[in-house]
């Protein structure tokens, strides 16, 4: 493995902040007709808010994810021969499940011209726990095992509070039965929802890889993600510029994905946004994320932005192909970024003088 080739870019001027909103996850539950209200501009504007967790109904769950950080730090901190006995790269269920290695080991490009991804990971299916006996392929890494239980409730959790908000919007747009949100999302039926862990180291990242995660509008349908660090970036609405979202106390980063924009008819926004090391506000070694990504069954039909019809299984594998491909063959098409000839790139050097 090569040294470090990135190091953190620092200036005197602080970064740019998205104006996101702050949803408050009680009053979701309450059905609270402003907060719903709030909820439903904040998808259809930016794809993207703060959901307020604190309260005694999420204090569990939010510990649960403060464990599942350690959890994080303890696993990529292993040798990687040891984790990539986690890998079956073989297998279609790659996607989803289990560890992902970064750099030339890991498939994806990165977040600048001619560099691979930074960041390692660990994939968790749902089904591993809802559907079982439909894809006996899916498995839970022998290395996380001892921490089974915290990514089950995790899931269970996470998912039950996305399901929350696809009702909430439903309820909003006046949705009746099949064509209700949660309807494309039924837990009986199989899709490619998971949890994973990220792991971005800031420098020592092996030769030809940039530090943080390629540019990408998420696949599924709700994203619900917490992170340690400042780096995450969303391509603001408003201003078409690069804006920070930094992690907030108590807060889940909830957004909207690709399958939810095309189910919604394009009413909901599926955001651009990756992960950069530009912020002086990323200052440890590693940055992680635990996230949960609930996405639409795998049989569920939709139109994507350039007119072509995918289920939902067909869009994940097109997707995780396309990040595969040279930045400039995936300009070719609208798939990764939501955008045709824009792979939103990185530009360290730019971006510093900007920062
Ligand atoms: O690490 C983050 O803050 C965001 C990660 C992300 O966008 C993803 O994994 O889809
Ligand atoms: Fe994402």
């Amino acid at each position: 493995m090569a040294q470090a080739t990135s190091t953190p870019v620092t200036s005197g001027k602080e970064p740019q902040v998205a104006n996101i909103a702050v949803i408050d996850y009680e009053k979701l539950l309450a059905k609270n007709p402003a907060e719903v209200a709030k909820l439903y501009e904040a998808c259809a504007h930016w794809g993207f808010f703060y959901l307020n967790l604190e309260g005694e109904q999420t204090k569990e769950y939010l510990d649960n994810v403060g464990a599942l950080f350690g959890a994080a730090k303890e696993y990529f901190a292993k040798p990687l021969e040891e984790k990539l006995k986690d890998t079956r790269k073989e297998i279609p269920v790659y996607n989803i499940c289990g560890y992902k290695p970064m750099g030339s080991l890991g498939l994806d490009e990165g977040n600048m011209k001619q560099k691979r991804n930074g960041s390692e990971n660990l994939r968790v299916p749902l089904d591993l726990f809802y559907n079982p006996d439909a894809q006996p392929d899916l498995y839970f890494p022998e290395g996380m095992k001892q921490h089974e239980k915290q990514f089950t409730s995790f899931i269970k959790q996470s998912r039950g509070m996305a399901i929350r908000v696809l009702e909430n919007l439903s309820d909003h747009l006046g949705l009746q039965g099949e064509q209700r949100f949660e309807a494309y999302h039924k837990s009986d039926e199989i899709s490619t929802s998971s949890a994973v862990l990220q792991h971005y180291p800031r420098t020592k990242l092996p030769e030809g890889t940039s530090a943080g995660h390629f540019t990408h509008t998420d696949t599924g349908s709700i994203t619900v993600l917490f992170n340690t660090e400042w780096g995450l970036q969303v391509f603001s609405p408003e201003t078409e510029e690069w804006e920070y979202v930094p992690p907030r106390d108590n807060c889940a980063i909830i957004n909207v994905g690709d399958s939810l924009k095309f189910i919604s008819n394009f009413q909901l926004k599926s955001s651009l946004h990756r992960v950069v090391p530009a912020s002086s506000h990323w200052v440890s070694e590693s940055r992680y994320a635990t996230i949960f990504f609930l996405r639409a069954s795998n049989t569920v039909r939709f139109t994507d932005t350039e007119g072509v019809n995918w289920t939902g299984g067909e869009w994940l594998d097109a997707k995780f192909q396309n990040y595969r491909r040279a930045h400039m063959d995936q300009e070719k098409n609208a798939i990764s970024t939501g955008k045709l000839g824009f792979s939103g790139l990185w530009d360290g050097a730019k971006d510093a003088v900007a920062a």
